[in-house]
């Protein structure tokens, strides 16, 4: 038997497919800062594969720092935001809701709250800029996971995270 060597390997072929990689979901009327971007899942007999996040098509931020969040179901992170990064939440599965609210005096889009439904229905990447109010609710009956990529390390000895109550009656919101 020749001994194997990397040369008897070979190397994939370019490849393209017309499905866009990580394209805006535009909707006009969203919070200002906030992206949502559509993610992809590529499916073949042996299971599949979701990009979430590249640099291919434009720059990004490298993410120094990922984590993969699990929630049990009904189970609700609410209300926090971040005074210096963004969180970049790519969510692939379950039936999560993310809810965000504007408290920035000086945004456009100041006291606008937006409800996005997303997961295994609508994979999304969502990019939450800092001062953003957030909460993140698991609708679904069973857990559901979500990757969150910031734009900073988190630092246990200095979290960048400022939260209130989840049912807190000045934001206009009631997680049921
Ligand atoms: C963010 C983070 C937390 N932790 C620890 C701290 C704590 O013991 C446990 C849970 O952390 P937290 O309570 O901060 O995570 P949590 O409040 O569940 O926040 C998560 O939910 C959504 C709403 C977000 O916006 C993200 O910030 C995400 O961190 O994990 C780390 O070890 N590394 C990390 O990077």
């Amino acid at each position: 038997m020749q001994t194997l060597s990397l040369d008897d390997f070979v190397d994939d072929k370019p490849w393209h497919d017309d499905t866009p990689l990580l394209e805006d979901i535009s909707s006009a009327d969203l919070i200002a800062g906030v992206r949502i971007q559509r993610l992809i899942t590529r499916a073949d007999k042996r299971g599949d594969l979701t990009v979430l996040i590249s640099a291919l098509l434009e720059p990004i931020s490298p993410p120094p720092h990922v984590y993969l969040v699990s929630a049990e179901p009904g189970s609700i992170r609410a209300w926090v935001y971040h005074k210096r990064q963004s969180d970049r939440l790519a969510c692939t599965n379950g039936d999560i809701r993310v809810v965000l609210y504007d408290l920035r005096k000086d945004s456009p889009t100041y006291q606008k709250l937006e409800i996005l439904d997303v997961g295994a229905a609508n994979k999304v990447l969502l990019t939450i800029p800092p001062y953003v109010v957030h909460g993140v609710h698991n609708r679904g009956k069973s857990t559901a996971t979500f990757v969150n990529m910031p734009t900073n390390f988190y630092d246990p000895k200095n979290p960048d995270k400022a939260r209130i109550r989840f049912d807190h009656p000045g934001i206009p919101y009631r997680f049921e």
